[in-house]
């Protein structure tokens, strides 16, 4: 898709990924409506992006994405602001193996609600354009990891749902495409608090050494490794049901390239 002049709406946004793939749409003269839990966080963004690419192009909304209400008020304030959505991207997520119940709300039901939402704004017979969806799940969503399970579940749930919706001719006739990402180890604050745990000194993953030892031997990406995935995602010409992998090691590769073979 071609990024000029489309319009966006991208979740978990006031920092790491979201607010670099905010930033790189906005570079490429999208609009861009982006949402977060953390105010604050949010509102700073906003600044930064306003300044750089115009209080018009931008917009922060306060959105949990666990609250079926304010997901749907990011929708329809990104209607009111921008007219359309071409581009949805759910970003937000959470990683925390003492609240699995939480981790399964956040980054499996609502990545559900936001890809429904978007599905009915972007079809064409509600005034929609088509468009793209992009859900990000993880390299844990490809492989099992014995220190996060809870979180291995949710992102392998996230691939499974998005792969099965883009087999589906009734979006594709729409001109809706859907697609994963799926990052290993990136310096986010997610990463750093795997690994020395939260602000609370509280543990998210089980065995952090363990897990240490891995990522050292895998290494870690850049956020502007994962961004650069993701603009290539997007600004491709079809997306659709492709699972795009970034590690240190491989660089970008997607996977179930042969989607005869694992499709019914
Ligand atoms: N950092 C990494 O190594 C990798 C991260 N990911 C995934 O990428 C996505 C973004 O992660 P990072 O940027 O690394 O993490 P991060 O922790 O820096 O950012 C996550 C953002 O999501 C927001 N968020 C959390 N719960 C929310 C809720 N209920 N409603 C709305 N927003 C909420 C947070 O406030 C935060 O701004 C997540 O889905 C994560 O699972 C995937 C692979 C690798
Ligand atoms: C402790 C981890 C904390 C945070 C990281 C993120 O949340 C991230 O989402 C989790 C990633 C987990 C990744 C698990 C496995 C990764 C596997 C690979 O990168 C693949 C390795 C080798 C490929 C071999 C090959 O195909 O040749």
């Amino acid at each position: 898709m071609k990024v000029v002049g489309k319009v966006a709406v991208i979740t978990g946004g006031a920092r790491g990924f979201g607010k670099a793939f905010s930033e790189a749409l906005l570079k490429r003269g999208a609009k861009v409506c982006f949402s977060d839990i953390d105010v604050s966080g949010g509102q700073q963004s906003q600044h930064e992006l306003a300044e750089k690419f115009g209080e018009n192009s931008v917009h922060f909304v306060k959105c949990d994405v666990t609250k079926e209400e304010e997901f749907r008020d990011l929708f329809r304030e990104c209607l009111s602001k921008f007219k359309k959505i071409n581009i949805m991207v759910n970003n937000a997520g959470i990683l925390d193996e003492a609240r699995w119940e939480k981790s399964i709300d956040v980054n499996m039901t609502a990545m559900m609600r936001g890809t429904y939402l978007a599905l009915e704004k972007m079809n064409p017979k509600n005034g929609g354009e088509g468009g793209i969806i992009i859900n990000v799940s993880s390299a844990a969503g490809l492989y099992p990891a014995h220190f996060l399970p809870a979180y291995v579940a949710t992102k392998h749930g996230i691939l499974g749902f998005t792969r099965s919706l883009a087999m589906d001719p009734l979006y594709q006739s729409q001109g809706i495409q859907l697609a994963s990402l799926c990052p290993a180890f990136t310096s986010t604050n997610m990463l750093t608090e795997a690994i020395h745990g939260d602000a609370g000194g509280r543990k998210t993953i089980l065995y952090p050494d363990l897990a240490k030892t891995i990522i050292e031997k895998l290494g870690i990406c850049s956020v502007a490794d994962i961004t650069d995935a993701f603009i290539e995602l997007v600004e491709k010409e079809n997306c659709n049901g492709d699972v795009l992998m970034i590690n240190k090691k491989i660089g970008k590769q997607y996977q179930f390239v042969n989607k005869t073979t694992s499709r019914l």
